[in-house]
């Protein structure tokens, strides 16, 4: 499956400690994050993580083409929905997408908990089928 990671700064900690924690699961997957949240859990985990833009930047738009496209499986967007972010107009463009193509979303780690449970025994695997195909989107950026 392809799972996007994005955490805002006051909620990173809590990103890099569920992957940390859920390291046995998320290293069977491909992952992609925005910026800076990708070097946090490259750093904490040693995972291979797909890196976009810094979401202020435009990562969280770039992961939001891929949702488009139906390329990604599940979102982890641990928000922060105490502090203003200058480029929030995206972030809600994000989730807007996430719901129009259906594709799971954690936008705390309360429900990411659930989701990293459920994608372990197979609950996203009609994912599959939706997509019709299984090979990681860093394929496809690699060949453009
Ligand atoms: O701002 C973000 C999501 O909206 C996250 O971006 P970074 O991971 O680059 O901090």
């Amino acid at each position: 499956m392809n799972i996007a990671l994005i955490a805002h700064d006051k909620k990173k900690n809590d990103m890099v400690a569920f992957v940390v924690a859920y390291k046995k699961i998320f290293e069977k997957h491909a992952l992609y994050a925005t910026g800076t949240t990708g070097a946090r859990i490259q750093e904490a985990t040693g995972l291979e993580v797909h890196r976009f833009h810094s979401g202020p930047l435009g990562g969280d738009q770039e992961i939001g083409s891929y949702i488009a496209n139906n390329d990604m499986d599940m979102v982890f967007f641990f928000r922060d929905p105490l502090t203003a972010q200058p480029h929030e107009p995206d972030v809600t463009a994000l989730i807007r997408l996430c719901d129009v193509h259906s594709v799971p979303l954690a936008t705390n780690m309360g429900t990411g908990e659930v989701l990293i449970r459920g994608l372990e025994q197979g609950d996203i695997d009609w994912r599959k089928i939706v997509h019709g195909k299984t090979e990681p989107v860093a394929k496809k950026l690699e060949d453009n």
